[in-house]
């Protein structure tokens, strides 16, 4: 079948993509496969709604993930700004997937104000309603000069509280393998299941956190998959001068393929999200999208659906039906 399960990636996977080559025959619908649907994380097209609606429009996809409009968190957008974006999501015919919070977030280490983390959950429990989803994207607290043990004491509390706050509010919180205290190990993210977990609590899994966090995520996923609820496709390779660099999904060392494959194989429904970063990068302060944002997202989002299309889901039957078929 031709299928790279290796994930090295054959470097080839961008080559020749553009916005408006053809992909290979597929429902406009932005399905992945039964079960599985593709979306994207908006502001990494465009920091404006408008770009961020084009670029989706564009790719036939019905599913946005959201994390900043206008360079504004959705928990900070003034009630008139949220209801206006609310408005145009609805209007486009997109779902929102899920809000991406700065909850527990690379900016909020451990040792600053919980406060912050609880206002903004309970701001995003009414708009993630008014949204029409249920997920919001957290972390676990970055170090802040705390001994490990009392790191792990810290945040396994603080997110024990978050995830019975989100059980009240009708949320789930996903953890990404990001920054924070079970950021990087899966050992830590079954603990925190375990521990500060119940219903209200699932795993995020970024294919391309590993590379820059210096780990196997491929290797990680094994060991999660039973908690994965939700999926961003980013791929990233080292270069020779030890610079991360991010690239198309499939030309990196992240093993997309394999993952895709993987969760396919384990019965992983929801989205697949690409999140580039190869003009955005929230964590360092980077965004080119400016230039041409879109069309590059356009691009990334077709290279996904050739990928998944060509060389990890070819033996499969086609995608239909259903909200998330
Ligand atoms: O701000 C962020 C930093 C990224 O590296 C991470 O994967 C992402 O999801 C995010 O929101």
């Amino acid at each position: 079948m031709g299928v790279d399960l290796s994930g090295a990636g054959s470097g080839e996977s961008g080559r020749g993509v553009t916005e408006d080559s053809p992909s290979p025959p597929h429902p406009p619908s932005g399905r992945a496969a039964p079960g599985i649907r593709f979306a994207g994380i908006g502001d990494e097209a465009a920091a404006d709604l408008t770009g961020q609606l084009d670029a989706l429009r564009r790719l036939g996809w019905t599913a946005i993930e959201l994390r900043t409009v206008d360079g504004v968190a959705v928990a900070d957008l003034d009630d008139r700004a949220f209801a206006a974006v609310a408005d145009r999501i609805g209007a486009a015919g997109l779902d929102v997937v899920c809000v991406d919070s700065r909850i527990a977030n690379w900016s909020r280490p451990i040792t600053g104000p919980f406060e912050d983390d609880v206002r903004e959950l309970r701001r995003l429990a009414r708009r993630c309603a008014t949204l029409g989803t249920r997920f919001v994207r957290v972390m676990s607290y970055p170090n802040s000069g705390l001994h490990e043990e009392e790191w792990g004491r810290r945040a396994l509390d603080r997110m024990a509280r978050l995830v019975r706050q989100a059980e009240q509010e009708g949320l789930v919180l996903l953890h990404e393998n990001c920054s924070g205290w079970a950021g990087t190990r899966a050992d830590r993210m079954r603990e925190l299941i375990d521990r500060a977990g119940g219903p209200a609590l699932r795993l995020l899994f970024d294919i391309g956190n590993g590379v820059p966090y210096g780990y196997d995520a491929r290797a990680l996923l094994d060991e999660i998959i039973d908690h994965v609820a939700h999926v961003h496709v980013k791929d990233a390779r080292t270069g020779p001068d030890g610079q991360v660099r991010y690239t198309m999904p499939g030309d990196g060392e992240s093993a997309v393929r394999s993952c895709l494959r993987a969760l396919a194989d384990h019965g992983y429904t929801g989205a697949w999200s690409i999140e580039p970063h190869t003009h955005l990068q929230p964590h360092q302060g980077q965004d080119t999208t400016g230039a041409d944002g879109v069309a590059a997202f356009v691009r990334y989002g077709r290279c996904l659906e050739r990928l998944v299309r060509q060389e990890t889901l070819s033996d499969r039957a086609p995608a239909g039906g259903g909200r998330h078929g």
